[in-house]
């Protein structure tokens, strides 16, 4: 593989730990930072990085619940396996698992607890395992280093131009980091800090790239404190779109808003199912994307969508932001008609956009006016629906 991309690159976030240093109710993965869990955020960084084919979550047996509200709607994550109880064997039982739905040829093995890792890290990360076969990112110790003796007392200075502080994401070839791992496991050797010491333990070389500064393992209270308030947490890219669309009434006896059949005199004239409001919300989260409209993904000239419920226009959309490690934060969707009332129909309309996007109805909006009979909607010949979506995306260097 020296030379080339690895074709597989696959990320083991290791998440078992009990964070007993941290303190506080949860595990410390499961924190929240910024209105979101630790975890997310480490999960969302590999997710979203197009190096990387697969993130496989190493959690606690006990966090199964916590763990599948925390992952709900990213991209590329395995099924989580379940941990030991030293980082060490949580690592083991990822590449296990990873051997058993055939191997890698890369991993990158990364702590649920660096959150703040940067996509230059990854792609640093990954690059450097095409020319070794193991790779971890450092840093210069910047302060002096003593040695102390069990009273704390000084017995020396060490030189700290040879020392390096060690950070993840630590790159490796799977083949031989899984056979380090069982090596070291069969000769007893379980307590390695790190996964570079399992391959140095097993006599491979492991070659260094530069750290991050703000790469931190949150290990203590203090560290959760300073990470609550520290300005990167606000570097979330929070984006706004708008959708707008209109459909004629025609022959019928029902239209479809917002995913539900709502009895009426007439029906809706369109190449799909011409669900105004569905359209509205697909080409608000679109435009959060800077991903084009609704007529670019699914063209109206393509006879496939014919008849075509709009649910499916939504979930793509929603797929979208998924795959950009984005999460929805808030849809709101205005219906303009004389007729038919929206009023009823409003919880079973936030109900199903619920269903659609995953997202709770509490952060979804159903509003309805009419157009005092003026213009087209006043005069009755069709609906028109605006919308606005709110997304959150992990913050991107714009290219
Ligand atoms: N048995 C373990 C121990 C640790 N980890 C993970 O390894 C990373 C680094 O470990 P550390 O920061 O020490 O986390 P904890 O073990 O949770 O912390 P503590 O020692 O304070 O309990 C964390 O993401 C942690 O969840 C793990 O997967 N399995
Ligand atoms: C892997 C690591 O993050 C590199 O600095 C570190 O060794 C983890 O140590 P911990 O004792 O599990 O916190």
């Amino acid at each position: 593989m020296t030379g080339e991309a690895p074709q597989n690159c696959v990320a083991i976030v290791v998440a078992a730990g009990r964070g007993t240093r941290a303190g506080g109710a949860l595990p410390k993965q499961y924190q929240l930072l910024a209105g979101e869990p630790v975890l997310r955020r480490t999960l969302q960084l590999f997710a979203s990085h197009p190096d990387v084919t697969a993130v496989l979550p190493v959690i606690h047996s006990a966090d199964s619940g916590l763990f599948a509200e925390t992952a709900r709607g990213l991209p590329k994550i395995l099924a989580p396996v379940f941990g030991g109880a030293t980082r060490q064997a949580s690592v083991r039982a990822g590449l296990a698992a990873l051997t058993a739905h055939g191997a890698p040829d890369a991993v990158l093995v990364h702590d649920a607890a660096r959150p703040h890792a940067s996509p230059a890290l990854v792609a640093r990360a990954v690059a450097a395992v095409r020319i070794a076969p193991a790779a971890i990112p450092v840093l210069p110790v910047t302060d002096t280093v003593k040695s102390l003796d069990a009273a704390g007392q000084v017995t020396g200075t060490l030189d700290r131009s040879i020392l390096r502080t060690v950070q993840t994401p630590q790159a490796f070839r799977f083949a031989p980091l899984m056979a380090a791992h069982v090596a070291a496991a069969a000769a007893g050797v379980e307590a390695l800090t790190d996964d570079a010491a399992v391959m140095e333990w097993a006599g491979h070389p492991v070659a260094t790239f530069e750290g991050e500064t703000t790469n931190v393992k949150l290990t203590t209270p203090e560290d959760m404190e300073r990470a609550a308030r520290a300005p990167f947490q606000d570097l979330a890219d929070v984006r706004t779109g708008t959708g707008f669309d209109v459909h004629a009434f025609g022959a019928g006896d029902h239209v479809m808003l917002g995913g539900v059949a709502v009895p009426h005199a007439f029906g809706l004239v369109g190449h799909s199912d011409a669900d105004v409001g569905l359209h509205a919300l697909t080409d608000a989260l679109l435009g959060a994307l800077c991903d084009g409209d609704i007529g670019a993904h699914f063209p109206p000239s393509d006879p496939q969508w014919k008849g075509a419920s709009s649910d499916r226009f939504l979930a793509h959309a929603v797929e979208k932001v998924a795959a950009r490690g984005g999460r929805i934060a808030h849809l709101d969707l205005t219906l303009i008609c004389e007729a038919p009332k929206v009023g009823p129909h409003r919880e079973a309309i936030r109900a199903e956009i619920a269903r659609i996007t995953g997202v709770p109805a509490s952060r979804i909006s159903v509003k309805a006016t009419t157009t005092e009979k003026l213009g087209f909607t006043g005069r009755r010949e069709g609906i028109a629906a605006m919308a606005s979506a709110t997304i959150r995306l992990p913050w991107e260097e714009d290219a």
